[in-house]
């Protein structure tokens, strides 16, 4: 009998010299496949979880829609209460509950690797995915990016972004029908968070709207690999009709990006050659965009590499613009859902800004303490990046359990922040009044009960920057507007993960224009 194999025959005696080694080859990745998982397992004898079966694990339970897959993980959490394992593929992921335990997870300096899945950001120099050692260096070099004074130098920023948002949503208006406010916010936040990070006008530029398109869509490709266990494998991805159009995405993108960064990198160059000094009064008033502060850092006296200062950039705007997004669209939605907390918030504008134009300062900023109990209600709720993971770098102790290196965890902030335990009956009930300084001092609750920015070293660095931009966005919105909605706080809002929190609803919310006094 003869086989064709690339155009040429092959007689029985050459195909079982081949099919005799193929399948030395195939037992030994079966054997290291069940050895690999065995050893990995072992640890986890007596932690509780799912039935898990050999090569899949429990990846059965996530098949079908991101939302039946959110529901489960969630529905996990809530059965088993403090700790559970979960199989996925040959690897065993820890899934805490506990704050107790969720504290030792997120401080201890054993445990500061970032989970597997963070790889498919393929950002290895920036900070949300970066190896513990790397993001030391960047995470003291970057702080200083983040400080106040830089922050109030962007406020200009968010004010004109949020403007146009609001002056673009004035055609939903028109109709009177219900929109997913989403659509305007995610739009604002790519704008704010591009002009603070390449150039202050980028949203000037013609291909801006493009710049914010490409971004989301390569975001949304890469969160898509999280529960498919077969994309784990970067040789499969690669060969997927995603990928192809991921690659080409980044292109284009840096294709915009490449002659921003490479035409500022001259002259700053150029302005170090002349000697041109910082001008302390000028930093007050320009933005310090985050592009020519990485162009100015220097790690022993040398300038970061081109490809570090792009996925610090890619990083930032990532992590900064879709969660900001969506934590405003869901803050929109239940002030939409909630009139009198919406009355109340309106009010203390009134009170902060007068009726003249509006002239946000940081001090009318801190001056919003009612808006800030309400985004901090809305994240308790809707905390918009529901799931974080880490790596055990080194054997730990984790409550009664000794965790041995290469582990990966994974908390669920969502199912933290409405744990009756820690939160009281009403744990499901919108009332920014639990965030009252006064009434969540006496609480004394938990310091792990809420996380929505993490918690101990790698916690976001940008939180600051994130409550700026919200309360700007949502004082801008609701001076202009009256915001109702036909959704309830008890409807099914199909929530669903994909990097961060999504909600199959829709963020539906209608706006009536204010008159003088309509509240
Ligand atoms: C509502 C707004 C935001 C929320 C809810 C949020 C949430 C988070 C969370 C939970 C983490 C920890 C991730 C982990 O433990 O793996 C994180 C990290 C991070 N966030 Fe944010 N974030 C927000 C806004 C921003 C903004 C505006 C920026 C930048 C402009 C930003 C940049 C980052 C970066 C760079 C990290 C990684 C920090 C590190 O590992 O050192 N975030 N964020």
């Amino acid at each position: 009998m003869r086989k064709e194999v690339c155009g040429r025959r092959l007689d029985w005696k050459e195909v079982k010299m081949l099919f005799i080694p193929a399948l030395i080859v195939l037992l030994g990745l079966v054997f290291y496949w069940i050895k690999l998982t065995k050893t990995s397992a072992l640890f986890a004898a007596n932690i509780p979880g799912p039935r898990s079966y050999p090569v899949i694990g429990s990846a059965h339970l996530f098949v079908g829609s991101d939302e039946h897959t959110f529901g489960v993980v969630c529905a996990l959490y809530r059965k088993y209460n403090r700790i559970f394992k979960l199989s996925l593929g040959s690897k065993t992921v820890l899934c805490l509950s506990d704050p107790d335990l969720i504290q030792q997870a997120l401080t201890a300096s054993a445990c500061q690797n970032k989970a597997f899945f963070y790889r498919f950001l393929e950002m290895d120099y920036g900070l949300v995915s970066a190896r513990y050692n790397d993001w030391k260096v960047y995470r003291k070099l970057l702080n200083p990016a983040f400080n106040q004074r830089i922050l109030i130098s962007f406020i200009s920023i968010f004010s004109r972004c949020s403007e146009t948002m609001v002056s673009q949503m004035a055609k939903e208006e028109e109709h009177q029908k219900p929109f997913d406010v989403l659509h305007y916010t995610a739009q604002c936040t790519l704008e704010m968070v591009c002009a603070s990070s390449l150039k202050s006008d980028i949203t000037d530029d013609p291909q801006a709207q493009d710049v914010c398109r490409w971004i989301e869509k390569i975001g949304s490709i890469m969160s898509s690999r999280l529960f498919n266990v077969l994309l784990y494998s970067d040789l499969l991805f690669t060969v997927t009709q995603r990928f192809r159009e991921m690659q080409k995405l980044r292109v284009k993108l840096q294709s915009v990006v490449d002659p921003i960064l490479h035409g500022r990198r001259k002259e700053i160059i150029k302005q170090r050659s002349q000697k041109v000094g910082i001008d302390e009064e000028e930093t007050y008033r320009k933005p310090m965009v985050f592009l020519d502060q990485l162009l100015n850092m220097q790690r022993n006296d040398c300038d970061l590499d081109m490809q570090e200062i792009e996925n610090h950039l890619y990083t930032i705007i990532g992590a900064g613009s879709e969660t900001t997004a969506n934590q405003v669209a869901f803050i929109l939605l239940l002030l939409a859902i909630h009139p009198e907390v919406q009355s109340r918030v309106y009010g203390e504008i009134e009170t902060v800004y007068g009726t003249s134009s509006l002239e946000i300062s940081s001090d009318t900023i801190s001056a919003q303490r009612y808006l800030e109990q309400v985004i901090k209600e809305a994240m308790r709720l809707f905390p918009v990046a529901p799931l974080i993971g880490r790596e055990t770098i080194e054997t730990m102790r984790l409550g009664d359990f000794f965790i041995p290196a290469g582990v990966t965890l994974l908390i669920n902030i969502l199912s933290i922040h409405r744990n009756k335990e820690l939160w009281g009956e009403r744990a499901d009930v919108f009332d920014p009044d639990r965030f009252d300084p006064m009434v969540y001092e006496a609480d004394k609750g938990h310091p792990y009960r809420f996380i929505p920015f993490g918690g101990g070293p790698r916690n976001c660095i940008g939180y600051r920057y994130g409550m700026f931009a919200m309360k700007i966005m949502v004082t801008q919105v609701l001076r202009k507007y009256q915001l109702s909605s036909p959704l309830k706080m008890n409807d099914h809002l199909r929530l669903s993960f994909a990097v961060t929190l999504k909600i199959g609803t829709g963020h539906m919310i209608r706006i009536r224009q204010r008159t003088a006094g309509v509240q």
